[in-house]
């Protein structure tokens, strides 16, 4: 019957609406009578915190159940959905909205999906880590610090939504431990041969993607803030944030099959820039440029906000608690240091703020 001739050709799409191929595009929804079991709950392990509210998982912890939605009535008819794909972690909503159809925005919302970052968070074994805080504070408690630091680094990375997935490169057990807990995908630091050795093992583990590494010791990160530096980078072939004091970096940046080229380690700024990296704005990102060496960091730290467990350590620790007043003024509460904490929740998932 095709091809029909021009005259009833236009007839036809005026009756119809469709050209024939157009129609043939056009699909009813499938509809079928439900035969299913009803579908199994699912589980999230959470941990409560000291205070009732809920808090970051850190490890084995009591079972939250999540009832399933009741299964439809015997008969009825429902909306055949196509296979359902299994995500890792619930995924924040976008900031552009949820997707939409039509060629523009498919190509808008591939965009999207391909500036989904992998970071790669080094961490030195924690009795290493920090070395710089040792004047101030005994091992043991910069070894708690240390992984506190990483702890609200990367559960804030996770739940930034420019993030795909995070690697953490360590050979630190507990470590390994307690951040895999959070979501992170522990690399050993095989090389053991240095941060810039350790950063280029992690990247290798993200082949095609779009890595940034970033440093383990930025306790106060904001989620969105750290998705507005990543979308800054996509627009370069390699970028990065310089770090608070403006002489080294907190975040280097390379788009999918460009080499990372990691430069860190003291006035590693200088090296970025002369590498080529495009140095990004530093305005309005303080979280992500706050790294915490020593202890004047730490109290600068706590002005922008730590993380939840960050505060704990500070609050519960008897030889930390009070140590690290931050210097500014009091907060509207008439609280200071770790009382003027940010009291949001990071986990996975979990809205930017
Ligand atoms: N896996 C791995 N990570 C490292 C290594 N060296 C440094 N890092 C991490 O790289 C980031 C910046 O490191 P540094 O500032 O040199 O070390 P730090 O432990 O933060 O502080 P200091 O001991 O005071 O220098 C932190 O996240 C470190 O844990 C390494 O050899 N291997
Ligand atoms: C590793 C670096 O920083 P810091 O030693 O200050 O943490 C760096 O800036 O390259």
């Amino acid at each position: 019957m095709w091809p029909i001739p021009r005259q009833s050709r236009l007839k036809k799409i005026r009756s119809t609406g469709f050209t024939r191929n157009a129609a043939n595009r056009y699909q009813k929804p499938i509809l079928r009578r439900d035969t299913r079991s009803p579908s199994p709950s699912c589980t999230v392990p959470t941990r409560p915190a000291a205070d009732g509210r809920p808090s970051v998982a850190v490890g084995p912890g009591p079972v939250q159940r999540i009832a399933a939605a009741p299964p439809p009535s015997p008969g009825t008819l429902v909306r055949v959905a196509p296979p359902y794909r299994t995500r890792v972690r619930p995924r924040a909503p976008h900031p552009r909205g949820p997707a939409r159809s039509g060629t523009r925005a498919r190509e808008e919302n591939d965009a999207v999906r391909d500036s989904e970052w992998g970071l790669v968070v080094p961490l030195k074994p924690l009795g290493a880590a920090k070395s710089r805080l040792a004047d101030a504070v005994a091992d043991a408690e910069r070894r708690t610090l240390a992984l506190a630091f990483a702890k609200d680094t990367v559960a804030a990375a996770l739940a930034a939504s420019a993030v795909r997935n995070v690697v953490v490169v360590t050979n630190d057990p507990t470590a390994a431990r307690h951040l895999a807990a959070l979501g992170a995908r522990i690399v050993p630091d095989l090389p053991d041969a240095g941060l810039n050795a350790a950063l280029e093992h992690g990247a290798a583990a993200l082949p095609g993607r779009a890595v940034a590494a970033l440093n383990a010791d930025l306790p106060a990160l904001r989620p969105a803030e750290l998705t507005r530096v990543l979308r800054a980078a996509w627009r370069h072939r390699r970028a990065f944030l310089p770090d608070a004091a403006g002489v080294g970096t907190t975040l280097l940046a390379a788009r999918p099959s460009v080499p990372l080229e990691p430069a860190f380690g003291g006035a590693s700024r200088r090296r970025h820039l002369a590498s080529g990296a495009v140095e990004l704005p530093s305005t309005g990102v303080p979280s992500v440029r706050r790294d915490v060496d020593t202890a004047a960091d730490l109290r600068a730290a706590l002005e922008l906000g730590v993380g939840p467990t960050t505060a704990a350590c500070l609050d519960e620790l008897p030889a930390l608690r009070g140590k690290f007043a931050p210097v500014g003024p009091e907060g509207p509460d008439g609280t200071r240091g770790a009382g003027r904490r940010r009291d949001a929740v990071r986990t996975s998932g979990a809205s930017e703020s």
